[in-house]
């Protein structure tokens, strides 16, 4: 029997606890706004409204996970920026990012074999899950390997999965998506990260946007042919050129109904881009954010 999003979101719940009103994964956020400006070359890429004048956005920050009281200092958990790109039409465009440029499973089935080890609470069985698929362990291995993000405004996002985009000319290429902070990855190092205590990001956020706003360069990280774009607990060879499609810029805070009203959803998104077919992750993020959503009512 394949995974269904019911079960996903149970183990989900089994793991973090059933909160009501809270996502059964990136539970802890911050609803923010703001907008998008993109280059003149983004257009050549893409057809998306998005990417010829400049629309505002709705975003949330967030931790990965459940449990609603994480804390920001964690080194072994993501980021992650989740975007609303609101078109001239009353349409939206979702963009979801996370602070590391893989996933720990390549399909639903394997998502659910390692959530369920680790509901278990059974270290054996924890082990031997991740020695008998070790493409889970390269989030981690990525995370530990640097330091935790001082601000959700100074961590570097990866949309993970490949979309394809296509231009006005019908010409279709394969992308992955990075956003880079203006002003330079800043970290932690562990002591100082240990030191900040479970709370830090929503304050330093708030004096940080009240001084002005916080921005990141969007690129498309292009695809040769014979990338994969089926897999997202893998990268792509690290010399991929990408093209710089345009400045996020958040401005201030946002009610976190404003955010809760919906899902963002990675499948949702305008004409001229294009989630991977190949990917099976993606189908059921849709699938099991819808059973989430239905859950936090
Ligand atoms: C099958 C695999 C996955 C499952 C089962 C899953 C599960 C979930 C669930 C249940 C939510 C809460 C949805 C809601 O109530 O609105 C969520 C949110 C989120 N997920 Fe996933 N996820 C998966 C894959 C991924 C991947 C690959 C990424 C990488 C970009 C990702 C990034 C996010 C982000 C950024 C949010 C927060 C959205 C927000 O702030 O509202 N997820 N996920």
């Amino acid at each position: 029997e394949p995974a269904t999003g019911e079960q996903l979101v149970d183990v989900l719940n089994k793991i973090f606890g059933a909160h009501e009103k809270t996502r059964a994964s990136h539970a802890k956020g911050i609803c923010v706004k703001g907008d998008f400006k993109p280059t003149t070359d983004a257009a050549t890429l893409s057809k998306a409204p998005q990417f010829s004048a400049p629309v505002p956005l709705i975003g949330r920050y967030s931790l990965g996970g459940g449990n609603p009281a994480a804390s920001d200092g964690q080194k072994d958990n993501v980021r992650a920026i989740a975007l609303h790109f609101n078109l001239p039409d009353g349409s939206v465009s979702d963009l979801l990012m996370i602070t590391a440029p893989v996933f720990p499973a390549k399909n639903p089935d394997q998502f659910l074999e390692l959530l369920t080890a680790v509901a278990s609470k059974d270290k054996e069985k924890v082990a031997a899950y991740f020695a008998a698929n070790p493409e889970s362990t390269g989030q981690k291995k990525y995370l530990m390997a640097r330091q935790v993000p001082a601000s959700y405004a100074t961590a570097d996002y990866f949309g993970v999965h490949t979309f394809y985009l296509t231009n006005s000319d019908g010409q279709r290429q394969a992308v992955k998506w990075k956003a880079v902070p203006v002003g330079g990855f800043v970290g932690l190092d562990d002591e100082a990260a240990e030191k900040s205590g479970t709370d830090f990001y929503r304050k330093e956020l708030e004096q940080r946007l009240a001084k002005g706003p916080a921005s990141y360069e969007l690129f498309a990280v292009i695809g040769q042919p014979g990338d994969q774009d089926d897999d997202p607990t893998a990268e792509w060879p690290a010399d991929r050129k990408s093209v710089k499609m345009g400045t996020i810029t958040i401005s201030g805070l946002e009610p976190a109904a404003t955010c809760d009203a919906g899902v963002f959803d990675p499948n949702v998104v305008a004409d001229g881009i294009e989630p991977s077919p190949n990917d099976k992750i993606l189908p059921m993020r849709t699938e099991s954010y819808a059973v989430s959503f239905g859950r936090r009512q």
